[in-house]
């Protein structure tokens, strides 16, 4: 089985004076994961409801494996959506639980009745079907064990698995997704995520997965397709939407810690012009534009004031905070030149310990930029320039 294409088309939306969708154009190809990811309220989840015929556009086409489905009703649209609260029924055993989506869909309503439903012709057979199928799904997820036991008595990722598994049973052509992890501790999360993938794979189903969470985003997905303010800003791979951001919202958006922005100005010849210096860097920007330069954490390199360093600019730093994450460690830093700007950086605890074996004043070190590392940002907030974007692009052709 593949999954079904998803297109979308124009798709607008308001909710009385508040447009909430402007203009959408997305296709997720048939077998594709994508995820959506934007900032709280930008529109992610009316733009899955639409999808899912749960709300209508006030424009716009909708079309599920070629098929335009603006008029079908949600049970006729050949998906399966699984939100946040898994909302299983509660006396109900994880069998039945399974069962009921299969039950509703293929079985007519007096068959559905306790009794007389074993009456009516031809049903057993449907029946021993729905069984089997559930033995399938069951067995796909590992919840074999589980099917006799209620709701209550699963933990947390038990029943998120009972939740995909309802969503599964009716082999749909299109699954989506609402922040479906969130309610997870973090373990869970992370088995889940790795679950949900190899599932996704093994279906080579239709994804389209909305969550906050940016580590689900930059490794579950194929693409990432970023909403700001009820409009998609950049659809792409995780790696590409990393290294080179459409705009300067989306640079901001994706990455944690965030992403360094510093003020520049490109300079009388086309240079780059950073803390008054002229930079090894040239645009088609015009003299005298006001930029902005992006520059990732683990671009920046922290050295003690004793160390070498072959940077083409570097800076006096003193130290506010150090996050130490075991592996790596996160230091917040001011620039003591002009502006008092504030940078963080993010290296290896092997890094640091070096940096800290040095000697010298403890709070002050020196930080190193490359030019060939920014990424920048012309004064409307748009990529200019990225050099960081043949790195993705080494990434991708060898994973
Ligand atoms: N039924 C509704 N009536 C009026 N406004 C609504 C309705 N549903 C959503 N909105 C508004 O539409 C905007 C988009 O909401 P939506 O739930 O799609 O955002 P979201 O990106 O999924 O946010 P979050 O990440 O916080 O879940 C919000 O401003 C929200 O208040």
């Amino acid at each position: 089985m593949t999954g079904s294409a998803v297109r979308l088309s124009k798709i607008e939306k308001g909710y009385g004076a508040s447009q909430v969708l402007r203009n959408i154009d997305l296709t997720v190809e048939a077998g594709e994961f994508m995820t959506l990811v934007g900032p709280s309220g930008c529109g992610k989840s009316t733009l899955l409801k639409i999808l899912a015929g749960l709300d209508q556009p006030d424009a716009g086409s909708i079309e599920i494996g070629g098929e335009l489905v603006n008029r079908l009703r949600p049970s006729q649209r050949d998906i399966a959506m699984v939100f946040q609260s898994y909302a299983l029924y509660p006396h109900m055993r994880v069998r039945d639980n399974l069962a009921m989506p299969l039950i509703m869909a293929n079985l007519p309503f007096v068959a559905r009745m306790p009794v007389i439903g074993h009456l009516v012709p031809g049903m057993s057979a449907r029946r021993r079907q729905v069984g089997s199928t559930i033995g399938e799904v069951a067995k796909s997820l590992g919840i074999e064990a589980l099917l006799e036991r209620k709701p209550s008595e699963l933990s947390g990722g038990q029943r998120q698995r009972v939740a995909l598994g309802r969503a599964m049973v009716r082999h749909p052509g299109v699954f989506l997704m609402d922040e479906p992890l969130s309610n997870l501790d973090a373990a869970l999360r992370t088995q889940v995520r790795t679950e949900l993938v190899e599932l996704q794979r093994r279906l080579n189903a239709t994804f389209l997965y909305v969550t906050h969470d940016q580590v689900e985003a930059m490794t579950m997905s194929g693409k990432i397709a970023v909403m700001m303010n009820g409009a998609l800003v950049q659809v792409a791979t995780p790696a590409e939407v990393y290294a080179a951001p459409a705009d300067i919202r989306v640079a901001r958006f994706i990455g944690s810690p965030p992403i360094n922005i510093l003020p520049a100005q490109i300079g009388e010849r086309g240079d780059i012009r950073l803390f008054g210096e002229s930079q090894k860097l040239r645009t088609d920007l015009a003299p005298g534009e006001r930029i902005q330069i992006g520059i990732r954490p683990e671009d920046v390199a922290v050295v003690a004031q004793t160390q070498p360093l072959g940077a083409s600019s570097l800076k006096h730093a003193r130290i506010r905070l150090i996050e130490n994450l075991g592996n790596e460690v996160i230091i917040h830093l001011i620039l003591t030149g002009d502006g008092q700007v504030p940078v963080t950086a993010r290296l290896p605890q092997r890094d640091w310990a070096e940096v800290r074996a040095s000697g010298g004043d403890p709070d002050l070190v020196r930080v190193g930029l490359w030019p060939e590392r920014f990424l920048v940002f012309d004064g409307a907030g748009r990529l200019a320039r990225s050099e960081k974007l043949r790195d993705a692009a080494r990434l991708e052709a060898v994973s």
